[in-house]
């Protein structure tokens, strides 16, 4: 009997399989060639080609000096030799050869490294283009890593992340996943729900008889344990996202506080123009740094006043747009003008009394933002003033930006905004908002399932839930895939990658 079910069991997951490969069937036979390094000059540029007629092509074009016919070498072998046009030598260079499977693409590959003259590199893609090779589309190379199953498609899309990575916490998350932990996770989820949704199927085959293969204490606990998995990883898009793009931080204040001077004093450049004039700034300016291996991208906004000058009004305007889009709002007002002996609370900015008004007003306006309050420019103030300053006003950071006191510790400020744990512990952390979307599609339907559970439905009424489940799961890591979908993945992959 337990033999017999099995056998029904594999039926069952052979019939799964079919049904989840809608595989458009996609014509990738082509060699293909394209430069893999930076376009323009540089001491060595790398050409490869990936195809079944790599090597032939390759061997058609190139002379070893040594004698050796590259058709006949052994993969991953370096041959120095002449690439020519015909009997017109073009370049010495190295070829390296790739056997399929062996190589990323999975097929024949041969890359040349010659001299990086933007005109070598030209000559070197037409004669390969007269050879029969065509141009790779952008990401190509990798959609045939995909497509020949060297990589699967969560790690195929943290390639053209780890590309882009810029900063140490963008690069961990984006090797991360070309590792393969995220995928791995979400296949075992995927792969215990199949076998459960094969046994409950089971029960439909057997309708008449009323059987129950699928032990449903098991399957609480699983719908359990996948319920709270996709929840953490859902949770964990907030702080990948973050993680990945850089922390958006916008730096306001009215005009003339010191906003651009310490834009300049975090990123230890003269990126922004500063100037005793108000209204300096009417563009905002942005630029990113990293600290502590996060990425920040720091905005400095024109100062917040009534205007009557147009330009300076769109520039306010900005402002406030850039405010919504930040994560982090620094507010800078000036320490330097404060009337400590006064405490009138109308002239507004001069007094203890007046800023507190005002912080008051600012923390309402952006009341879910991080909010980091500056007294800038207390380079100016007595000793006493500055404890006083201290002990009127809660929760303020004292700076000067001009004389860089203060920035590092609105540096470690910033860094509190973010957490790190998931980071350093190493947890699966959720960067690409593709995924993201398939994850909350399939705990919706994961939801159903346990709804169903709670309800007692009959199993038919439940396969379908699970069904929509383990499509989802299989959008994340490709087993569910279609032409239009690795389309827009890989169309945002240079070409040549
Ligand atoms: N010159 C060069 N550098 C490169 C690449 C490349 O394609 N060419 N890569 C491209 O992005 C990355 C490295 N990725 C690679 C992944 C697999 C194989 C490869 O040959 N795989 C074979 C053999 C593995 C083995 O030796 O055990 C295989 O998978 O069977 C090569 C490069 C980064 N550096
Ligand atoms: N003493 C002192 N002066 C500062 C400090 N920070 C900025 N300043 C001066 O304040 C003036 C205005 O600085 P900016 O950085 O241009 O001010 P802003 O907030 O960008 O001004 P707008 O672009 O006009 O909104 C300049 O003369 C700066 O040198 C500081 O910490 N101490
Ligand atoms: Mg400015």
């Amino acid at each position: 009997m337990l033999h017999e079910s099995l056998g029904i069991v594999l039926k069952h997951q052979a019939r799964n399989q079919l049904l989840f490969s809608i595989f458009a069937p996609m014509t990738h036979h082509d060699t293909i060639v394209a430069l893999a390094t930076p376009a323009g000059a540089g001491a060595i540029a790398v050409i490869r080609l990936s195809g079944a007629d790599a090597i032939t092509i390759a061997s058609q074009i190139f002379t070893s000096i040594s004698g050796k016919d590259l058709a006949t070498q052994k993969t991953h072998t370096v041959h120095l030799g002449h690439l020519k046009d015909g009997n017109r030598i073009i370049d010495e260079v190295l070829a390296t050869v790739f056997k399929n499977p062996n190589s990323y693409t999975g097929e024949n590959v041969i890359e040349f490294s010659c001299h990086g003259s933007s005109f070598i590199q030209q000559e070197i893609i037409q004669v390969c283009l007269r050879k029969g090779c065509r141009m790779a589309t952008a990401g190509e190379f990798t959609l045939r890593a995909f497509l020949n199953g060297k990589m699967d498609l969560s790690q195929a899309e943290a390639v053209a992340d780890l590309i882009a990575s810029d900063s140490e916490a963008s690069h961990q998350l984006a090797i991360q996943q070309m590792r393969g932990g995220f995928s791995s996770e979400i296949k075992v989820l995927r792969q215990e729900l199949l076998d459960f949704a094969s046994l409950i199927e089971l029960e439909l085959d057997f309708a008449e008889e009323d059987v129950a293969f699928a032990n449903r204490d098991e399957f609480q606990l699983l719908i359990s344990k996948i319920t709270l998995v996709l929840k953490r990883l859902i949770d964990s898009f907030a702080t990948g996202n973050v993680l990945k793009n850089g922390i958006p931080v916008a730096i306001v204040g009215e005009p003339n506080v010191g906003k651009s001077t310490l834009l300049n004093a975090l990123l230890n450049e003269e990126r922004a123009i500063v100037s005793d004039i108000a209204g300096t700034t009417r563009d905002t300016i942005e630029d990113e740094i990293s600290i502590g291996g996060i990425g920040f991208r720091f905005i400095d906004t024109a100062g917040i006043r009534e205007t009557v000058d147009v330009i300076e009004g769109l520039g306010i305007k900005k402002t406030f747009e850039k405010i919504e889009q930040a994560q982090v709002v620094i507010y800078l007002f000036d320490a330097s003008g404060i009337d400590f002996t006064s405490t009138d609370a109308i002239s507004k900015g001069r007094t203890l009394q007046s800023i507190q008004i005002e912080l008051e007003k600012i923390k309402n306006q952006f009341p879910q933002k991080n909010l980091v309050v500056i007294a800038n420019k207390v380079d100016q103030l007595s000793e006493a003033n500055i404890e006083t300053l201290k002990a009127q006003v809660s929760d303020v950071q004292l700076l000067s930006a001009k004389k860089g006191i203060g920035v590092d510790a609105l540096k470690n400020t910033l860094l509190d905004f973010v957490n790190t744990g998931a980071l350093r512990n190493n947890e699966t952390i959720v960067t690409n908002s593709r995924h993201y979307d398939s994850l909350l599609k399939a705990l919706e339907e994961i939801i159903k399932v346990q709804e169903g559970i709670d309800m007692d439905l009959s199993s038919d009424l439940m396969a379908i839930d699970i069904r929509q489940a383990l499509y989802y799961f299989g959008e994340i890591t490709g087993e569910i895939t279609n032409d239009e979908l690795l389309g827009n993945i890989f169309a945002n992959f240079c070409i040549g990658k």
